[in-house]
C-alpha cells in the first residue's frame, strides 16, 4: 500500500538560511523536500529556479519533489533534471499535451507527477494521465502562496483518485496542518506537503510523525 511521505515545503522558511532550513526538516523525519518553483506568469509569484535547486543539490540526499508552477512545463524538464529533481510535477491546466510532458520527464531520467489546482475537474487526470504519472498532486489551496487556508472541498478529488487507483502516489497540498490533516489522510492522500505548519512549528517532529500515523492508519482501508 503507498506510504506515508511527508515533504516540508521550503517556501515557508528563511531563505537566507536555505541550507540550514533544508536539512532541519530532513534531521526532524522529513521523506522529501518540497520545492516551489514559480514563474511569476502560471502564478503571481516568483520564487525559485533551477539554479538555487542546484546549489541545494550537494547539501542533502533528500528527494526532491519539484512542484513546477510555470507556464511552460516543457521548457524546464531538462533544467530541473540537470539541477538534481527527483520528481517533476507540472500543473496539467499548463498544457494541452500531458502525456507528451510526462514522457518527457521520464526520458531525463526523473519521476512524473500531474498537479490539479481547486478548480480543475478530477477527470482530466483519469485514465491515460493517472497510469502514466508516478503521482498526482491536488492543490488544496490555490497555486502561488504559502499560508493560506485550507480548501478540504478539494478532497473528494482525492477520494476519486485512490478509490480507482490504490497504488497511486496522490499529494495534497495546501494548508495542511494538524486541524487539517485528518480529511486528506481520510480520502486517501498518502504524500503531504506542509511549508507554514512545519516550518512554525517548535516541534516539527512530533507534527511529522502525528501526519504519518494518521496516513499510515488511513491508508489501512485501501489496501493490505
Ligand atoms: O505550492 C504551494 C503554494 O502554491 C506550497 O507548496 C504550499 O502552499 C505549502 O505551504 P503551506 O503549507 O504554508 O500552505
Ligand atoms: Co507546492
Amino acid at each position: 500500500m503507498p506510504k506515508a511521505i511527508i515533504a516540508p515545503s521550503v517556501l515557508a522558511c528563511d531563505f537566507a538560511n536555505l541550507q540550514a532550513e533544508a536539512t532541519r526538516m530532513v534531521k526532524n523525519g522529513a521523506d522529501w523536500l518540497h520545492l516551489d518553483v514559480m514563474d511569476g506568469h502560471f502564478v503571481p509569484n516568483i520564487t525559485m529556479g533551477a539554479p538555487i535547486i542546484k546549489c541545494l543539490r550537494p547539501c542533502t540526499d533528500a528527494f526532491f519533489d519539484c512542484h513546477m508552477m510555470v507556464s511552460d512545463p516543457a521548457k524546464w524538464v531538462d533544467d530541473i533534471a540537470k539541477a538534481g529533481g527527483n520528481m517533476y510535477t507540472f500543473h496539467i491546466e499548463a498544457t494541452n499535451d500531458p502525456i507528451s510532458v510526462i514522457h518527457q520527464i521520464h526520458k531525463a531520467g526523473m519521476k512524473a507527477g500531474v498537479a490539479l489546482k481547486p478548480g480543475t475537474p478530477v477527470d482530466v487526470a483519469l485514465g491515460d494521465v493517472a497510469e502514466l504519472a508516478d503521482m498526482i498532486l491536488i492543490m488544496t489551496v490555490e497555486p502561488g502562496f504559502g499560508g493560506q487556508k485550507y480548501k478540504e472541498e478539494c478532497v473528494a478529488k482525492a477520494l476519486t483518485l485512490r478509490q480507482r487507483y490504490p497504488h497511486l502516489d496522490i499529494e495534497v497540498d495546501g494548508g495542511l496542518a494538524l486541524d487539517t490533516i485528518d480529511s486528506s489522510a481520510q480520502a486517501g492522500a498518502n504524500v503531504i506537503v506542509a511549508g507554514s505548519s512545519l516550518y512554525g512549528a517548535p516541534n516539527p517532529h512530533e507534527v511529522i510523525a502525528t501526519f504519518r500515523s494518521k496516513v499510515d492508519e488511513a491508508q489501512k482501508q485501501w489496501i493490505q
